[in-house]
């Protein structure tokens, strides 16, 4: 008898409602996660208690009621989108599931409802393109913990990170193709992906040696053994291959890295300083992609189109056209099947 396959989606998650107390829960459950706050858990404890959860809910639960749709989270209604089209691609012989990392629908929730329906294998895509600890690390934890959890166990065949799949590469240049328009009418681009603690890069060199990742200042330029799990080096590499395949020459696009937290180093370029920064050199139109988002988010469109919008502009800037994420588009649904089947053979 061949096993019923399942597919399960996995994201972030986001917070169930724009109320200050649910923006909490979201923020404690998310940043108690070990790694995505990678110290001691008593220095977590004290800097999640007394610096961060008093104030970050309020402002963060501002931030979010400037992008709430009448639905819900926009990172809520993208990712079901997807897997509802997905659902509707696969047939109904295969069922999809969405399980966020935090807060709901939960991974829990996904899993049981594969056990309720008597899937044996499910093939496991994490939406993120490019491998981070505090992303995929740790909704692969979670997901193993609870596959673990059960009587009968499933099998799991998880989808590795795609950052250098030429379908994925091919679909976002595509879509910003369609979204940016006329390329000539744009001085430059800013290629921005979310940001990473730089000793969570330097943790995640393979081998241990410690002589490769942020020791020289090319260390990210391309891809080795070393830096084969380098966040930061996967970035590149998408940045250059979307260039690559958009023509855009290497002095007409930067690299930036956003939504940095706390005061301990963050990779750079810092997303924001680029964006104070480029009108000064001339730059006064500027198209801006994110590729690390599968989903647009609060990252997305509170902090780049809105925030970073304001910031260009307060800099000299004329105008910023930012690329709306994958969502449901339907090539990058073509594409997260393509990757499915890739996995299920
Ligand atoms: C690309 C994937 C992501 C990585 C890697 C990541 C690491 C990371 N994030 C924080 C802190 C915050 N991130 C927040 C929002 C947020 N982060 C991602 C993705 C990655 N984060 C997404 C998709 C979102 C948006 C969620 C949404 O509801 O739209 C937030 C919450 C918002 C805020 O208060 O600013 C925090 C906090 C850290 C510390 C970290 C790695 C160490
Ligand atoms: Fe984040
Ligand atoms: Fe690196």
């Amino acid at each position: 008898m061949t096993p019923k396959t399942g597919v399960l989606l996995i994201n972030l998650g986001t917070p169930d409602d724009t109320t200050v107390p649910s923006v909490r829960r979201y923020l404690r459950q998310f940043l108690s996660d070990p790694r995505v706050i990678d110290i001691n858990p008593v220095g977590r404890w004290f800097l999640l208690n007394l610096f961060i959860l008093p104030f970050r809910p309020k402002q963060s639960a501002e931030a979010y009621r400037e992008i709430w749709k009448p639905e819900g989270s926009p990172l809520m209604i993208y990712s079901q989108a997807l897997t509802d089209a997905l659902q509707e691609e696969l047939g109904p012989e295969i069922p999809v599931r969405l399980g966020m990392r935090y807060q709901n629908p939960s991974l829990r929730l996904a899993m049981d409802a594969f056990r309720d329906l008597g899937v044996e294998r499910i093939v496991v895509l994490p939406l993120y393109p490019q491998y981070a600890s505090s992303s995929t690390g740790s909704c692969l934890e979670e997901l193993y913990r609870i596959a673990g959890s059960y009587w009968n166990t499933p099998s799991l065949a998880v989808v590795p990170p795609f950052y250098g799949h030429p379908s994925f590469l091919d679909c976002q240049a595509s879509i910003a193709r369609e979204s940016l328009g006329d390329l000539d009418q744009y001085d430059a681009f800013l290629m921005s992906f979310h940001g990473l603690p730089e000793r969570q890069i330097v943790k995640s060199e393979v081998g241990g040696g410690g002589n490769h990742c942020l020791v020289g200042k090319d260390c990210c330029a391309r891809i080795v053994d070393a830096n084969r799990y380098c966040y930061r080096a996967q970035c590149y590499h998408v940045a250059r291959e979307i260039a690559q395949r958009l023509e855009i020459p290497e002095e007409r696009y930067f690299v930036g890295f956003q939504s940095r937290l706390g005061r301990t180093p963050w990779i750079q370029p810092y997303t924001d300083q680029l964006l104070e920064e480029l009108p000064k050199k001339g730059i006064k139109r500027l198209g801006v992609l994110i590729p690390s988002f599968t989903a647009d988010c609060l990252e997305t469109l509170e902090e780049i189109e809105m925030r970073g919008d304001e910031t260009f502009r307060e800099a000299g800037g004329e105008r910023l056209k930012m690329v709306q994420s994958l969502n449901d588009h339907p090539a990058w649904i073509q594409t997260v099947c393509q990757l499915i089947r890739e996995q299920a053979v």
